[in-house]
C-alpha cells in the first residue's frame, strides 16, 4: 500500500536537510577562523617573548603556531569533514592548557581563555559546548586551587584565581543562553519549514500530493530517466460524470467521494508510486520503473476499485473512472508531452463511453 508521499522518491533535500548541512558547513568554517587566529595571536606572543628574551616561551609558542599552522594545512588538503571541529578543540584545549600552566608571555596566558569560550560553543553547539567548557572550567579550578599543583609555575594570586573563574563561569553561562535562544529559534524555523512544506504540498481534500508536488517529481523522474535509461508510467484518472454527483447529492457528499477514490489509489498502489490530486476530480498518478503494459494493468485494477465503491454509499450512486496511460522514458519526449498524450488517451476513454482504461 502506499501510504503518502514517498521520501525516496525523489531525493532533493528537504529545506530543513539544506538548513543542517549549512549549520556543519558553518562549524567546519569557524574551525578553519579559530585556527586561523589561534595560530595569529600565538604567533604575535612568540615574537613577543623572543624580544623580551624568554627564549623557551618563545620557542615553544612558535611550536605551537607550527603545529597549529601544519592542522590548518592538512585539513585543507585532506579536505574539511565532521571530525575537524573536534580536532581544532583538542589543540586548542592543549594550548590553553599549556597557558594557563605557563602563565603565557607576561602572565596574560589566562586571556586565552575569553576566545575559548565563544570559540567552544561555536564549534559545538551551546550543549556540547557548554558541557566541554564546564569540565575545562572544573580542570582549570583545580590546577589554580589545589595547594602546589604539579606543572603549574606561573604565579598568580588568589584574587586574580577566584575572579578569573568567576569572569570564565559567566561568559560561559551568557554565551550559551545566546546560543540556546539562538537554537531555539532555529528548531522553531525547522518546524515551520516543514510545516509550510507539507502544507505547500499536500492537497488538503484528501490529503494526496497536489499538483505542484507531482510536477516536481515528474522533473524529477525525468533527470533519471535521463540518467539512468529507466522508464516510468503515467495514469491521469477523471472521475465520470462527477458534475451530476455533486449536484444531485450535494457537495459534501462528492468531497466524500473524492477522498474515498483518493484513499483507494493510495491502498492499490506501491510505496514508491505517486499519487496526486490533479485537478478537482483528475488524479494523476506515477508508476516509476513500469512500463507502459504494467500501468495499463493497474490502471484497470483501479478502476474496478473504484467502480466498486458505488456499493459502498447509501445512495444509488454510480462511481467511475477513465483512465489515459501513457510511457515515459522515450528520451526525447518532454514531460509536457508525456502528459498531453496520457490526457488525450484519457479523453479518448471518456468519448468511448467513460469507466474504462485507454493505454494506446
Ligand atoms: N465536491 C467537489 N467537487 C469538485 C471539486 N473539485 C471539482 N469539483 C467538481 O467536479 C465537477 C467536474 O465536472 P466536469 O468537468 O463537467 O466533469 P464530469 O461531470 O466529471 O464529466 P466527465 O469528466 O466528462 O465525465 C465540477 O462540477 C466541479 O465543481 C471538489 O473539490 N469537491
Amino acid at each position: 500500500m502506499n501510504s503518502g508521499l514517498p521520501s525516496d522518491a525523489y531525493d532533493l533535500p528537504s529545506p530543513v536537510e539544506q538548513a543542517r548541512k549549512i549549520e556543519l558547513r558553518r562549524r567546519i568554517l569557524a574551525s578553519g577562523y579559530m585556527l586561523i587566529f589561534a595560530m595569529a595571536i600565538t604567533g604575535a606572543m612568540a615574537v613577543m617573548a623572543l624580544t623580551d628574551g624568554e627564549m623557551v616561551m618563545s620557542g615553544v609558542l612558535f611550536g605551537i603556531a607550527g603545529i597549529i599552522l601544519g592542522a590548518y594545512v592538512a585539513i585543507n588538503l585532506l579536505g574539511q569533514s565532521g571530525k575537524t571541529p573536534v580536532l581544532v578543540g583538542l589543540l586548542l584545549v592543549v594550548l590553553y592548557f599549556y597557558l594557563l600552566l605557563s602563565g603565557g608571555v607576561k602572565n596574560t596566558g589566562l586571556m586565552w581563555a575569553v576566545t575559548l569560550v565563544p570559540g567552544f560553543i561555536n564549534l559545538y553547539g551551546y550543549r556540547t559546548g557548554t558541557a566541554t567548557l564546564l569540565a575545562i572550567g572544573g580542570a582549570t579550578a583545580l590546577i589554580l586551587f589545589y595547594p602546589e599543583f604539579p606543572g603549574l609555575t606561573a604565579e598568580y594570586d588568589t584574587s586574580y584565581r577566584a575572579r578569573f573563574l568567576a569572569v570564565f563561569g559567566a561568559l560561559t553561562a551568557l554565551t550559551a543562553l545566546l546560543d540556546s535562544s539562538r537554537h531555539q529559534t532555529q528548531q522553531l524555523l525547522h518546524h515551520l519549514t516543514e510545516e509550510l512544506e507539507a502544507r505547500a504540498s499536500t492537497d488538503a481534500l484528501t490529503g494526496l500530493v497536489n499538483r505542484r508536488e507531482a510536477y516536481r517529481a515528474i522533473n524529477e523522474l525525468e533527470r533519471r530517466d535521463h540518467q539512468m535509461h529507466g522508464r516510468y508510467t503515467v495514469l491521469i484518472g477523471d472521475l465520470d460524470n462527477f458534475k451530476a454527483i455533486n449536484d444531485e447529492y450535494g457537495h459534501s457528499f462528492g468531497d466524500r467521494v473524492l477522498r474515498d477514490v483518493a484513499q483507494v489509489l493510495q491502498e492499490n498502489t506501491r510505496v514508491g508510486d505517486i499519487v496526486s490530486r490533479w485537478g478537482g476530480e483528475e488524479f494523476l498518478i506515477l508508476l516509476p520503473n513500469t512500463d507502459l503494459d504494467g500501468g495499463g494493468i493497474l490502471a484497470e485494477k483501479l478502476r474496478q476499485r473504484v467502480e466498486a465503491l458505488s456499493d459502498t454509499y447509501e445512495e444509488r450512486v454510480k462511481v467511475s473512472i477513465s483512465f489515459g496511460v501513457a510511457e515515459g522514458g522515450a528520451h526525447d519526449d518532454t514531460h509536457g508531452e508525456l502528459l498531453a498524450e496520457a490526457d488525450e488517451r484519457m479523453y479518448r476513454a471518456k468519448h468511448h463511453g467513460r469507466n474504462r482504461v485507454v493505454a494506446v
